[in-house]
């Protein structure tokens, strides 16, 4: 035998309240839904049949004409619409049958037209009212009678004869005890104004009218100055910031129309931007997600679509193929603003990207267009000072890029000594961005800097030199080499830089591996140390300048010169070489240093032994020495 299934209203109250809509305001955003449904309903039968509304000037623009009257006298609220209204059997079939609406097809589709469509809204009432209070009289009906429907929390509900002159429906709630201030006057006005302020049918509440002209972004203007005025003043008052720019938005397979304003003021990238979205000129939510994709977060938008669905609760929107493609064709609308901006205001395009570099930044690293901007437009730190990377390419056919800023810092002057032209690539995107650089343009040839090729740049002493110093080199090795760092002389740029600290790429790997063993237990060390015996033996190289005045005097210093009083006592090696061994390890120290180099706990104890060494060596008085 079939049975029909029985539902338990309160428990379906009880589950709209606390699990479907985020707050109990909702009841009069569902009320004015089905008022304004019912006057599109009356505005759609044909005109001059039955029901059917004479065709006025709103009609013809479009508007659903009929008026809503929400009146909030004797501690009631009463909604009044001048739509379609109810006969007593859709009263019994649609009022009475939770799920069921007018609103869909034969198929159950969501009819186009409506705001509605699940056949649930109208419960939302049983959140703020016990009593729902429904007198109605359809448009449709030959009889002119009219019916009032009393619906309970409880589930029971009864239909009697009503009360009413015209067509047309009026909805009364008597306030739950606790919900009185969801029914005063101001909050209903004010959630008025909030959802419903854009609505094409004339709503006032107690007598005060609540729409106006529309969104004024559909507003016809005199001209584009005007304009542009009306919608710096709509965004003042909406979001409280005079827009850096106003773009507008259209995307007709969503019928979306709208604008976005781009902010004033840098913002995080990870803020969350929220857009105020209207449906069918009903508010859905001030902090709609998803509609733009996450790169465009230097705008806020507002926009009223006919197409786009909402969510059950109708405070988001349905993630769909449709919602999709409008996100994709609103960034587009963006990225062709500033290829616009680019092409007839490069000042002002510059202004904006001082704000907004990190969004245009994360655009560029995938979108072609964008890429092109980043490199003609925004300027970037290299070692000939700050300079687009169009300049700079036209400057340096063999220019290199850093990875990170340290290293930039460390080596900008050196390699713009050498004629190496350095691009720092440290920041947010920007090595993506330079390694992308050949995507629109094939020649590009910016290379990874590897620190150690600089001293291919570097001149080489002349051989009556080099061999004149090899006994120094040998001494200095020596005073460096457990420190696992290989000395070289050289005659480089600038002349005021005594020594500079190098490290390869691969050196640099293979410090952390040695940084990794010390801590690691001995499993790992096995397992580190043949990852190490893998990796090429490629030492750091300390670079002493022969060109450098201080450095060419500790280059003479004579094996024999008077060894430092403390050298004996600070621990073994020939006491001829103290000196030399003091000097090059501070100047090992003060390379480190200057480089921002991270010291181990062995680079700070020769920076300090040797500091100490050589003051020692300063004040050293030889009539005391014994
Ligand atoms: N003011 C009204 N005038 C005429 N019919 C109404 C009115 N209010 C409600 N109805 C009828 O009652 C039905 C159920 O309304 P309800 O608000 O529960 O659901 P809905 O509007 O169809 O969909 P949704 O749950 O998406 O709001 C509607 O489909 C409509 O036919």
């Amino acid at each position: 035998m079939e049975q029909a299934f029985q539902v338990d209203l309160r428990g379906v109250v009880d589950l709209l309240s606390r699990h479907l809509y985020s707050s109990p305001r909702v009841y009069l955003r569902e009320l004015l839904q089905n008022a304004v449904d019912a006057i599109t309903a009356r505005g759609e039968a044909a005109p001059g049949g039955v029901g059917g509304r004479p065709p006025t000037s709103d009609t013809a623009r479009g508007e659903a004409g009929g008026t809503v009257a929400v009146e909030t006298r004797d501690g009631l609220l009463r909604v009044h619409d001048d739509g379609i209204g109810l006969t007593e059997d859709e009263v019994h079939r649609l009022l009475a049958t939770i799920g069921r609406s007018s609103k869909r097809d034969e198929l159950g589709f969501a009819r186009h037209d409506f705001l509605g469509q699940f056949g649930i809204g109208l419960l939302s009432a049983f959140l703020v009212a016990d009593e729902i209070e429904v007198v109605t009289r359809s448009a449709r009906s030959t009889t002119g009678t009219a019916v009032k429907w009393t619906g309970f929390a409880d589930g029971r509900y009864q239909v009697e004869p009503g009360e009413r002159d015209e067509p047309g429906t009026t909805v009364t709630l008597r306030p739950r005890p606790g919900s009185a201030d969801l029914l005063a006057p101001a909050t209903v006005a004010e959630l008025a104004r909030a959802y419903g302020s854009l609505l094409p049918v004339e709503l006032t509440v107690d007598g005060a009218a609540i729409t106006g002209d529309g969104p004024p972004w559909q507003a016809a203007y005199p001209d584009p100055a005007r304009r542009r005025r009306a919608l710096d003043a709509y965004c003042r008052d909406l979001y409280g910031f005079e827009p850096f720019d106003v773009i507008e938005l259209n995307v007709p397979e969503a019928g979306l129309t709208g604008v976005a304003f781009v902010l004033p003021q840098p913002v995080t990238p990870s803020a969350r931007a929220a857009h105020r979205v209207y449906l069918k000129r009903m508010l859905l939510a001030e902090n709609v997600e998803g509609l733009l994709p996450e790169w465009a977060f230097f705008v806020r938008c507002v926009v009223d679509a006919g197409e786009l669905r909402p969510t059950a609760s109708r405070e988001a929107l349905y993630e769909d193929e449709l919602l999709e493609a409008t996100r994709d064709a609103l960034g587009e609308q963006l990225r062709q603003w500033l290829v616009r901006l680019s092409e007839t205001d490069p000042a002002r395009l510059r202004g904006f990207l001082r704000l907004h570099q990190l969004g245009v930044k994360a655009m560029a690293v995938h979108d072609d267009d964008m890429l092109r901007i980043v490199d003609r437009w925004l300027e970037f730190e290299t070692s000939a000072g700050p300079m687009t990377l169009a300049e700079f390419r036209k400057r340096h056919a063999g220019g290199r890029y850093t990875t990170n800023v340290e290293e930039f810092r460390r080596l900008s002057a050196v390699s713009a000594a050498q004629g190496v032209g350095l691009v720092n690539g440290g920041y947010v995107h920007d090595t993506e961005i330079i390694e992308r650089l050949p995507d629109i343009d094939p020649d590009v040839a910016l290379r990874r800097l590897d620190p150690a090729e600089l001293t291919t740049h570097f001149g080489v002493l002349d051989p009556g030199t080099e061999l004149a110093l090899r006994p120094f080199l040998a001494a200095a090795q020596r005073a460096v080499d457990r420190l696992g760092c290989e000395v070289v002389l050289r005659d480089f740029d600038p002349p005021s830089l005594p020594a500079l600290y190098l490290t390869s790429r691969a050196a640099r790997h293979q410090a952390e591996l040695e940084e990794a063993r010390e801590l690691a237990d001995d499993l790992w060390n096995d397992v580190l140390g043949a990852m190490n015996d893998a990796v090429e033996r490629d030492r750091p190289q300390l670079v002493l300048n022969h060109r450098n005045p201080l450095t060419r005097r500790v280059t003479m210093i004579k094996p024999g010169a008077p060894p430092p009083a403390a050298s004996g006592a600070a621990g073994p090696g020939p006491a001829e070489e103290g000196l030399i061994e003091l000097a090059v390890q501070a100047l090992y120290g003060q390379a480190l240093l200057l480089g921002h180099h991270p010291l181990r706990a062995a680079d700070t104890a020769v920076l300090n032994r040797s500091f100490l060494g050589l003051l020692d060596w300063a004040v050293h008085d030889p009539e005391a020495t014994p």
